[in-house]
């Protein structure tokens, strides 16, 4: 299989944003350094879902990026996507990796090393870890666990840590520093001004 994209990108369907529109400008940047993942509102329907997920592995096909379903796993078994991820709320990772098989992608989310090693032992294949900085994208998360719950995590696990919440090109070094293998982003591509100077800043961060 092939090596885990350090740039993950994901989508970001809140009322106003175009989510392909900004993939389109993201791909032939970052290419097979890109994972996409689809991610929509908890109020979408599966229908919807499933038809932005098809429309996303379309367009990753010809860059050799790779296509994640955020919570609806069945959605990522029907598009045929690279694997999923699961959080707290989701199915638990033994469930995720009976139902996307043994060769799928799975990220877990994980903010602390003892929940990280047993997502790993259930199954994940990486991690999403944070929220690392403040974030507006989503409400209601814990405090922010910075680059030093970044490295805790990252030294208790052996798969790769993708840090989340609030990351920009700035803040790259210091999570790469702590041990993040890359870093999945919402706001830092799909709010720039230049979605794909943003990708080039990122990835220029993620591969220095
Ligand atoms: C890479 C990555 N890390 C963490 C998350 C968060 O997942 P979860 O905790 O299940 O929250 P929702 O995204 O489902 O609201 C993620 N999606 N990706
Ligand atoms: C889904 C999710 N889980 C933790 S932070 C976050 C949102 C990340 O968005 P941004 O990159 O805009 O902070
Ligand atoms: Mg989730």
């Amino acid at each position: 299989m092939p090596s885990l994209g350090r740039l993950h990108l994901i989508t970001d369907t809140r009322p106003g944003r175009d989510p392909l529109a900004v993939l389109r400008a993201a791909l032939p940047v970052a290419r097979a350094d890109l994972v996409v993942q689809v991610r929509v509102e908890d109020d979408a329907t599966d229908r919807e879902a499933y038809e932005l997920a098809r429309l996303v592995v379309d367009a990753c096909r010809p860059y050799g990026a790779r296509c994640l379903v955020n919570d609806r796993l069945h959605v990522a078994v029907a598009v045929v996507a690279a694997g999923g991820h699961v959080g707290a709320d989701d199915l638990p990772v033994a469930a995720a990796r009976r139902v996307l098989g043994p060769d799928a992608v799975l990220g877990a989310t994980a903010r602390e090393p003892g929940g990280a090693r047993a997502a790993v032992a259930a199954g994940a294949s990486y991690l999403g870890v944070g929220p690392c900085h403040a974030t507006t994208t989503k409400s209601g998360l814990p405090t922010p666990i910075g680059p030093a719950g970044v490295r805790a995590v990252a030294g208790a696990v052996d798969v790769p840590v993708i840090a989340i919440g609030g990351v920009t090109a700035a803040t790259v070094p210091a999570l790469r520093a702590a041990g993040a293998y890359g870093v999945a982003v919402v706001g830092a591509v799909s709010g720039a001004a230049d979605p794909a100077r943003a990708t080039a800043e990122l990835l220029g961060a993620l591969t220095c």
